[in-house]
């Protein structure tokens, strides 16, 4: 079973645009819950342009399914925050200051080292530790050896690729996701997935432990409403 977890970064985007409390981020997480979602997403940044750090404690007071914080362990503050949560898992992302959004994965060969010493503590805090990678054999291999307990596979690429040569788009998606089970690592896989490539993704890439979808999601949710859209979502990882 692959698990969809709702990124709600967007939601609080929104929000800030006017400063005050709509739409109601709290709310809208717990509505993602009711309407099942399997777990909630957010990746605070440094600038709080959207989630702020406030935001995910709010959050973890009442999220019932499987919260997910991703962002970058170089951050202090992040690291501070994850550690007060404690959510289900962390997801560490090597995220540069002035990026828009995440657009490639760690190199776990070069930053061996430095992986297993920030995932040291949030392994003794109990927290499932996912580390953002791009489709690669090797960085899948070096990412067992850091202690993850999962990674999870940067699908921007296959998201552009789909459209003309869906097949060579999922190939190396498709074998790093079977060398990480052969090595016992979890499998998540996140960013630009969509109503129109995650069921060929889903079905081409397995095991698949999650999901983390937020863009293109809340879009869809301006047409078919959030629920519906939600529904829309899970039925294409059936
Ligand atoms: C790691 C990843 O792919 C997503 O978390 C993505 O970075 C979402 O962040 P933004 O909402 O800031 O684009
Ligand atoms: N980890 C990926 C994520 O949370 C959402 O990415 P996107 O769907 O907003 O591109």
């Amino acid at each position: 079973m692959t698990r969809l977890s709702v990124n709600i970064n967007k939601i609080a985007t929104l929000r800030n645009s006017r400063g005050g409390n709509n739409p109601d981020l709290i709310q809208v997480a717990l509505d993602c819950e009711r309407f099942g979602a399997e777990g909630i997403t957010v990746h605070p940044r440094p600038d709080e342009r959207h989630i702020r750090y406030e935001d995910v404690y709010a959050l973890k007071k009442v999220i019932q399914t499987e919260f997910n914080i991703e962002g970058n362990p170089l951050e202090e503050k992040f690291v501070e925050l994850v550690l007060a949560v404690k959510p289900k898992q962390v997801t560490l992302v090597p995220d540069a200051l002035e990026q828009i959004t995440s657009n490639h994965g760690w190199d776990t060969i070069e930053h061996q080292d430095l992986l297993i010493r920030l995932i040291a503590p949030f392994k003794a805090a109990g927290i499932r530790t996912s580390i953002f990678v791009d489709p690669d054999i090797d960085m899948v291999e070096a990412a067992k050896s850091t202690g993850a307990d999962r990674i999870e596979l940067y699908t921007e690429p296959f998201a552009q690729s789909f459209p003309d040569q869906p097949t060579q788009a999922v190939a190396a998606y498709r074998k790093a996701a079977f060398r990480a089970h052969q090595i016992g690592l979890g499998v998540n896989a996140g960013h630009d997935l969509s109503l129109e490539n995650l069921a060929f993704f889903h079905a081409h890439v397995q095991p698949l432990d999650e999901v983390s979808i937020g863009h293109a999601l809340i879009c869809d949710a301006l047409y078919y409403g959030l629920e519906n859209t939600i529904q829309l979502y899970k039925r294409q990882l059936k």
